[in-house]
């Protein structure tokens, strides 16, 4: 890979998941046994930025880690995974975030996720990857950091001219700055309840609806739906709604971190919104028709 090439900068989450394989999810009070379990290295900043390289392009991750087994771990991955990861704070001290998600029998999930190190991000992590971020195309952002750090990065690459994804994942509303220095926006349908404050309809419709919200406060907003597709809605007043690949689902973990990271390198190799909405769209698909990797181990 052309190392001079301008850079994909993802700025956020590292986590060690652990996911669990059940019949269903449980209801409030129900225990039930589950088929499976698997680790697996991720946090919608990790998934992202492998996404990028896979997709071919050049990925610089800033993130924090603790000095813990899972650190570890979660730092080898970036390596074996072809990441740059120089600007990976390790903090003494403290645990390394982590997520549980337990599937149902159809390859939905839900998932709860512990923050720890990745709330340490802050204008500091910024200033130290101030090479990475100079040579930026594209920053990506996620909400699983602290809102304030967020602003320092996407006010960094703004002023190397960089453009700014930010996936507003998990929901959390961006602060005025945040949304000031943000040129798209990508959220799922819950996402997009609470930024738009509007009910959105899981459907292309029920997309292309809020994206049309979402515009009024962001150059560009994209909506995912799920297994429906996705809809994009410029402020120049640019729509694009693309239906869902089929595809036989596996796994749904990580699909929308599959868009972005190919969103983000398209954008960064200079093409259209819509044409890197359409690799996005089939990198997710392609994402949720293959097995987690690593291997499950029985229970
Ligand atoms: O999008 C999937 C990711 O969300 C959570 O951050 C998990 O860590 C998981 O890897």
């Amino acid at each position: 890979m052309n190392q001079s090439a301008p850079a994909v900068v993802v700025f956020g989450s590292l986590h060690y998941d652990i996911i669990v394989r059940g019949p269903a999810r449980p209801r409030k009070g129900e225990t039930i046994a589950g088929q499976s379990w698997q680790p697996k290295c991720g946090g919608k900043g990790g998934n992202q930025a492998v996404a990028v390289v896979e997709a071919g392009a050049r990925c610089v991750m800033v993130g924090a880690v603790a000095a813990d087994d899972f650190g570890r771990t979660l730092l080898q991955n970036l390596d074996d995974q072809g990441v740059d990861r120089r600007f990976v704070r390790v903090i003494s001290g403290g645990s390394s975030g982590m997520s549980v998600a337990i599937f149902d029998g159809e390859g939905d999930y839900g998932a709860v996720i512990v923050s720890g190190s990745n709330l340490m991000l802050s204008e500091r992590d910024v200033a130290a990857a101030q090479d990475a971020f100079a040579a930026a195309a594209v920053l990506v952002l996620q909400n699983e950091v602290p809102d304030a750090a967020n602003v320092a990065a996407a006010q960094a690459a703004k002023r190397a001219g960089a453009r700014v994804i930010l996936n507003a994942a998990p929901g959390r509303i961006p602060s005025p700055a945040l949304a000031a220095a943000v040129d798209i926006i990508v959220v799922n349908a819950i996402e997009a309840e609470l930024l738009a404050g509007v009910p959105v309809v899981e459907s292309l419709q029920g997309a292309l609806a809020a994206a049309r919200i979402l515009s009024r406060s962001y150059p560009a907003a994209i909506v995912t739906a799920g297994g429906e597709g996705v809809a994009c809605v410029t402020a120049s007043g640019e729509e694009i709604a693309i239906a869902a690949i089929k595809v036989k689902l596996v796994s749904t973990h990580g699909a929308g971190d599959a868009f972005i990271g190919m969103l983000a390198a398209s954008l960064a190799g200079d093409d259209l919104l819509a044409v890197a909405l359409d690799k996005a769209n089939r990198a997710a698909a392609e994402l949720v028709s293959r097995p987690l990797p690593g291997a499950a181990i029985a229970g």
